[in-house]
């Protein structure tokens, strides 16, 4: 289904269409870069040319790519190995430059790429490599890393622009298509060339000579098909006729994935359902390297595993309940669903917490994230979370074990220090004050310094939580209990109102 997004991607500036303007500002920064050069900002709507613009660029001159999307670890430390990299290790490769291109700038923060946004500002103010990155969304681009930037805005595509690309595809498949047909195309691609090339592909299998039928039926089609084939992985339908069936798909295969998931409800044998899970889990891992090598062929190994697995681990369990669509976020694209997903999860957050949204995300996302995940249906009914929404606060890949160790390495020092300050506060007190009567006010003046230290409260909430719910070895549980019940005694209910749910 993908296959003329792939054949037809631009290989050099010259075959990019629209955006003239950009390109020769690209063009221009790309003869003129020296060290110190700021890196270029693309930014507009998927599906407009930004990625093949920038390869497209490094082509023309020869440099290496080196592509980083939000899955891969942004770290601090990759980027500067190869942002630092001198022009002898380059020339080593045979490429006289390597170009770093960072994608989904709008999601370069402290929370996805470990390090930090500040670090990774810092390493790319001293690169000594040329560096383009690219968003969807200006605004969602953080303040510092903007100011850094040249930035290139592309436009969607005008319908005409779109109609002559796609005339130049059909003439090099050897097909003809009606100009009504273009029309259409380009018209409910709105500007977005990547959608028009996959329609076109979608009307035009099998066919020589393409009407505003085939475009409307290959339309009309596209949901019938999905239930269709949905219901045929649950029937175990044979094999090559469930592959033919995805390749008359116009979905891509993170769609189906979703769709997949959301009917193996009709698996009821437990031990099938979780065999399907299995398969439904290997596909997600092809897809996430499709991204993130842009090796489109590993789509098809996705689709093959998540397709045949589940429908050999459903073992023709049939059809029970209707075949429903998945929730209104599965249906978006991978990268656009992840944005407003997050964006939903900070909006929600950030109100109920009465914290600003960038302040959340950058200093307390991942800690909120270890703690929904500790109590996750109270947490979702607190703060509204539907399913999704609370899935992405949990499972988002920047809560990787490296973070929740982090986490309670922070807990445990905090623990100490806390132990400490309550020791010399508790011999302090039985000397001032045996009756006991200061400890109303120790507790407020803790509550006091929790309030002005946020980050200390929610450590101290989270640390409780944690140590009720999960089994650590016996020494720490000693330690665990002493401290828990001194926590019960020090934290008064307005004090952990911030975290608390
Ligand atoms: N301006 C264009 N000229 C020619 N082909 C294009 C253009 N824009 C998009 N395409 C086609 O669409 C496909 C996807 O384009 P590309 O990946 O460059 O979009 P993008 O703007 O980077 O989108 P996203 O933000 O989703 O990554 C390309 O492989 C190519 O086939």
């Amino acid at each position: 289904m993908h296959d003329w997004v792939e054949k037809y991607r631009p290989e050099s500036l010259g075959d990019i269409v629209g955006n003239q303007q950009a390109i020769r500002q690209m063009m221009e920064w790309a003869k003129n870069w020296k060290t110190g050069t700021p890196p270029l900002l693309l930014y507009g709507k998927p599906g407009i040319g930004k990625t093949s613009s920038a390869y497209a660029l490094a082509n023309d001159m020869n440099w290496e790519v080196v592509e980083l999307n939000a899955s891969d670890h942004r770290t601090k430390g990759i980027i500067e190995r190869i942002a630092g990299s001198t022009a002898t290790t380059m020339s080593l490769l045979g490429s006289s430059r390597k170009l770093l291109l960072l994608d989904e700038a709008d999601n370069l923060h402290g929370t996805a790429d470990r390090g930090g946004a500040r670090a990774i500002i810092d390493v790319i103010k001293n690169s000594r490599q040329p560096i383009i990155m690219i968003a969807n969304d200006l605004y969602g681009v953080a303040k510092e890393l903007k100011a850094l930037c040249e930035p290139v805005q592309f436009r969607a595509l005008q319908t005409a622009t779109i109609i002559k690309h796609l005339r130049y595809i059909c003439s090099a498949e050897k097909k003809s298509c009606s100009d009504e047909a273009l029309k259409e195309i380009s018209e409910s691609s709105s500007g977005d060339m990547r959608s028009a090339v996959n329609m076109l592909y979608a009307a035009g299998t099998g066919i020589d000579n393409l009407t505003l039928d085939n475009v409307s039926t290959a339309k009309k089609d596209e949901r019938a098909t999905i239930f269709e084939l949905v219901g045929a992985v649950l029937k175990g339908k044979d094999d090559r006729r469930l592959m033919e069936m995805s390749y008359e798909l116009s979905d891509t295969p993170d769609t189906i994935i979703q769709w997949i998931e959301k009917s193996l409800s009709q698996i009821k044998d437990i031990k099938n359902r979780a065999e399907a899970y299995r398969y439904l889990s290997y596909a997600d891992d092809y897809i996430g390297k499709t991204y993130k090598r842009q090796y489109y062929t590993l789509w098809r190994y996705a689709t093959a595993v998540m397709i045949l697995g589940t429908a050999q681990a459903a073992d023709g369990a049939g059809v029970s309940d209707r075949i429903m669509p998945p929730s209104r976020w599965g249906r978006m694209s991978g990268a656009r669903r992840q944005k407003a997903l997050r964006q939903s999860v900070l909006n929600r957050l950030s109100s109920g917490y009465h914290i600003p949204e960038d302040t959340l995300r950058d200093e307390y996302l991942k800690s909120v994230s270890v703690l929904a995940s500790k109590n996750p249906l109270a947490f979702a009914k607190e703060f509204s979370l539907d399913k999704d929404e609370l899935d992405f606060l949990i499972h988002d890949k920047a809560v990787s074990s490296e973070v929740i160790k982090t986490i309670k390495k922070e807990i445990k020092e905090l623990e100490k220090k806390e132990k400490v300050t309550k020791k010399k506060a508790n011999g302090n007190k039985n000397k001032a004050s045996p009756s006991g009567e200061s400890d109303a006010s120790d507790a407020s003046k803790d509550a006091t310094s929790s309030i002005k230290n946020p980050k200390s409260t929610f450590l101290s909430d989270y640390n409780g939580d944690e140590k009720s719910s999960e089994r650590e070895d016996l020494d720490n549980k000693k330690v665990d209990e002493s401290s828990e019940k001194s926590s019960e005694k020090k934290v008064s209910p307005s004090q952990s109102t911030l975290f608390s749910f």
